[in-house]
């Protein structure tokens, strides 16, 4: 094992650790600076290019519904850009270190940039209701150099029993969060200047019909 995977065993012990104990683990720093920075540059050009959509759009009714909920744009990560190809191989091998460690049985990784431009929002809302869907963990890793509380845009995390907040998280580059997805009642302050981020959801295989009889 060379010095660089026995880091990595250190980080998924400690995240693992505390996905058991508390259900959500914060990390000011997961991937190599070099990698977090091209990501970065990568969401920055497709905002420039206008290659980013407004999210959850659908028809109209549903899409009013939406903007009153979010304002963020979105973009699913492509596995023949070589730069999100680095982040999805990441995200496999936190897939398979969580599978050794915690037996969570998770299959896939869905991931998409996501930018908050000036004002964007996005409303409390939990990712997954309990047995409705096969998302087990959210990830969000941010991509905003120099970060200040003034610039709001905030992740704040809530106790599903009793609505007190539990930590509210700086979108600061490099930063990665992962939660339990059912679990943790979330929202994102309006944002004062663009804000950039990844947001995942490991996945389980959806479960089999139950057989006729
Ligand atoms: O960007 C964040 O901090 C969280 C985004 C979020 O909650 C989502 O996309 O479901
Ligand atoms: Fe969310």
């Amino acid at each position: 094992m060379n010095a660089q995977s026995v880091v990595d065993y250190a980080v998924f012990d400690l995240i693992a650790d505390a996905l058991t104990t508390h259900g959500y683990c914060i990390l000011p720093q997961l991937l190599p600076p070099a990698l977090t920075h091209d990501l970065y540059r990568r969401v920055a050009r497709l905002d420039e290019h206008n290659d980013l959509s407004q999210a959850g759009i659908g028809r109209e009714q549903q899409y009013q519904l939406n903007e009153k909920i979010r304002t963020d744009e979105t973009r699913w990560l492509d596995p023949s850009n070589s730069i999100d190809q680095a982040y999805l191989t990441h995200m496999a091998n936190f897939r398979l270190a969580m599978n050794q460690r915690l037996f969570l049985g998770l299959f896939d990784y869905e991931s998409h940039y996501a930018h908050y431009p000036s004002g964007a929002f996005y409303k409390r809302h939990v990712d997954a209701f309990k047995g409705e869907s096969n998302r087990v963990l959210t990830t969000v890793m941010y991509l905003n150099p120099f970060w200040q509380t003034r610039d709001g845009g905030q992740l704040q995390i809530y106790d599903i029993n009793n609505d007190n907040l539990i930590v509210s998280v700086e979108p600061e580059m490099g930063t990665f969060v992962v939660f339990l997805s059912e679990q943790f009642p979330h929202e994102v302050l309006p944002s004062k200047r663009d804000r950039y981020s990844i947001a995942g959801w490991f996945r389980v295989q959806a479960p089999l019909q139950a057989p006729m009889i």
